[in-house]
């Protein structure tokens, strides 16, 4: 027989309160992080609601990995298999993360060539996008300030490197006219360079109205998270555009990517503001199932620390299970 063992741990990180998340400033990013052993064999996985995203709380996620893990090894013990289906996305996908280590589906090449994020001030894209090799692509959030200034900094960013290509993220945030106020800026030979436009409206429909009207082409982000959703060719549907923790399980993400994949659409594997313990793996899965697509992961810099395991030429110091941030959980007194 082989001997199984789990382990779960909790931790909080400082993060840069410069982080906007709908208007809420995070002051610590916290999550758990799953070990499990099977024999020789093991895998981790790092399960992080994040708030105002996830309907999960820490807390609830804790309760419900905690029962799943007690369950998979008497079904193990068994000789049975235990489904994730059911679990809150963000449980769903470190368990998967774990287990495809522990079986070893999971390569170990990640790739770590991110979309460099922009907040708002376009300045601070010039010193990495300078330092980029390959494909020079940035990412923008707009939706924030004016409408009219996002255009401007979008298209004075296109015509001041010709081989640059931008993806913006509105998350949902313009009326149709702001939508319109912002295009209006963009002149229309620059706006093949924009990859994609996550989400401009409040509603798909009006979104894709926005699309057919500028000749901008868009993707889901918001969208890809609806129950029910199902990746649908459409004129200018570019991207979908995947969190994994706000998603569900690696098989889950597999086959959404497979479903965008036989329709010609590109799918962009992003972050959810993991430490870099999770961060590592959404390269590895981008590299592994969306090739030659630059992943959503430019998110490891609004964080003080890295988690357990080093993301390649970051210089934040890297914490172990030894530090003050990280906390093993009792599991006997969960369950
Ligand atoms: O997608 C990326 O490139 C970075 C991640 C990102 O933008 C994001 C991260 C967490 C929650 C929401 C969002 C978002 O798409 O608005
Ligand atoms: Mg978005």
């Amino acid at each position: 027989m082989t001997a199984r063992r789990y382990q779960l741990y909790q931790y909080s990180i400082p993060v840069d309160s410069q982080l906007i998340l709908r208007n809420r400033f995070l002051k610590r990013r916290e999550g758990l992080l799953v070990h499990i052993q099977c024999g020789q064999h093991e895998g981790w996985g790092e399960i992080a609601p994040l708030p105002e995203f996830s309907e999960e709380t820490l807390e609830m996620a804790e309760k419900q990995t905690a029962l799943w893990l007690k369950n998979w090894d008497e079904a193990r013990a068994n000789n049975q298999k235990l489904s994730l289906d059911g679990l809150y996305p963000s449980v769903a996908f470190g368990l998967s993360c774990a287990l495809a280590e522990l079986k070893g589906k999971l390569n170990a090449q990640g790739n770590y060539q991110v979309a460099p994020l922009c907040y708002g001030d376009p300045d601070e894209l010039y010193e990495p996008l300078n330092q980029m090799q390959g494909e020079k692509v940035a990412k923008i959030k707009v939706g924030m300030y004016e409408a009219n200034r996002d255009g401007m900094i979008a298209d004075m960013l296109l015509e001041a490197i010709p081989d640059l290509q931008l993806r913006l993220d509105a998350n949902r945030s313009w009326t149709p006219e702001k939508a319109q106020l912002f295009a209006k800026y963009v002149k229309p030979q620059h706006r093949a360079r924009i990859q994609f436009l996550e989400e401009p409206c409040k509603t798909r429909e009006a979104s894709r109205q926005f699309a057919a009207e500028t000749g901008i082409a868009i993707a889901w982000d918001e969208s890809v998270r609806e129950a029910q959703f199902r990746v649908e060719k459409e004129p200018h549907l570019a991207a979908i555009v995947i969190k994994p923790t706000l998603v569900g399980s690696l098989d889950y993400c597999i086959e959404l990517i497979e479903q965008a994949h036989r329709q010609g659409i590109k799918a962009v594997i992003s972050s959810s503001i993991e430490s870099s313990l999770g961060l590592t793996q959404l390269a590895r899965i981008a590299q592994q199932y969306t090739p030659n697509v630059t992943p959503g992961l430019d998110t490891l810099s609004l964080m003080d620390y890295q988690v357990l395991r080093q993301w390649p030429d970051s210089t934040l110091p890297l914490i172990g299970l030894d530090s003050p941030f990280i906390r093993a959980i009792d599991l006997d007194e969960q369950v």
